[in-house]
């Protein structure tokens, strides 16, 4: 470099997807802060708009009502993978979209068109602004979202294990009803019309069924790093 500068990597773009439980989240906030990138979570950003949706007294059965009233909320996410948040029209709303009630309504409110086409958009602005690049976790960012991403990952995990997980976070749930609740949730997701749930052909699959958090943020900088590298 003329001036001394050290060369800057260019951004790099990972799309991580997979069902629930699979470590997506906090994969994907762990990998963007040791690389320095920024993070979005996908599924805060339905959940939001579902809250939304439920606060203000639209029925989530019918997805007419819900079209409708897509383009009303205005959502924010914040990127830093050490503090990510998430508002909506203004207000905090980190905790609200993790209730029960939310979890059962999102599959239905995501599932519909116009919510999709607004909130594709807004991932796909907050991806391309990323100055350093991004981590983007969801359902369908490697094959619609950023189809053009750099790395695409598909966790997997044993339904088993997803509940396992998910039980050791809800203290006191009960890991049948968990396990349930989770297959129902991941049936509804990759069986929608627009843009389900689904493994993009050129995604690296990783089966966290067996391996700690540690080794699978270490196999996914791993690709990351290759994939800079022009391995
Ligand atoms: N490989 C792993 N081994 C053990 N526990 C894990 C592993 N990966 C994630 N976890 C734990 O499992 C739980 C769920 O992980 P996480 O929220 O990252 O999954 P997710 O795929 O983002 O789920 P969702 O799509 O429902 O948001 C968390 O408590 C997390 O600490
Ligand atoms: N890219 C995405 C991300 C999420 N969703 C929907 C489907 C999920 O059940 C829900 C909540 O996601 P989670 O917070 O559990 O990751 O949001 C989607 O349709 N597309």
């Amino acid at each position: 470099m003329e001036n001394g500068a050290a060369p800057t990597a260019p951004a790099v773009i990972v799309a991580i997807d997979g069902p629930s439980g699979t470590g997506k989240s906090s994969t994907s906030k762990a990998v963007a802060a040791q690389l320095g990138l920024s993070y979005l979570d996908t599924g805060a950003q339905y959940r939001a708009i579902t809250w939304w949706m439920v606060t203000n007294g639209i029925d989530t059965d019918d997805p007419h009502e819900i079209a409708a009233a897509a383009g009303k909320p205005e959502i924010v996410s914040g990127t830093d993978p050490a503090a990510p948040t998430i508002t909506v029209d203004g207000t905090d709303v980190a905790g609200p979209i993790r209730t029960q009630e939310v979890t059962a309504k999102v599959s239905a409110v995501s599932a519909v068109p116009e919510v999709r086409t607004r909130i594709t958009e807004l991932q796909r602005t907050i991806a391309a602004g990323a100055p350093l690049g991004i981590v983007v976790e969801g359902r369908d960012i490697g094959t619609t979202v950023l189809p053009d991403a750099d790395l695409k990952i598909f966790l997997t995990a044993s339904a088993e294990a997803r509940a396992a997980r998910r039980s050791g976070e809800l203290k006191g749930a009960d890991v049948n009803v968990t396990r349930e609740a989770l297959i129902k949730r991941d049936a509804a997701d990759s069986s929608r019309k627009t843009s389900p749930l689904a493994k993009a052909e050129d995604a690296v699959e990783v089966d966290t069924t067996d391996l700690t958090l540690e080794q699978v943020i270490e196999c996914v900088v791993t690709l990351v790093e290759e994939k800079r590298a022009g391995k």
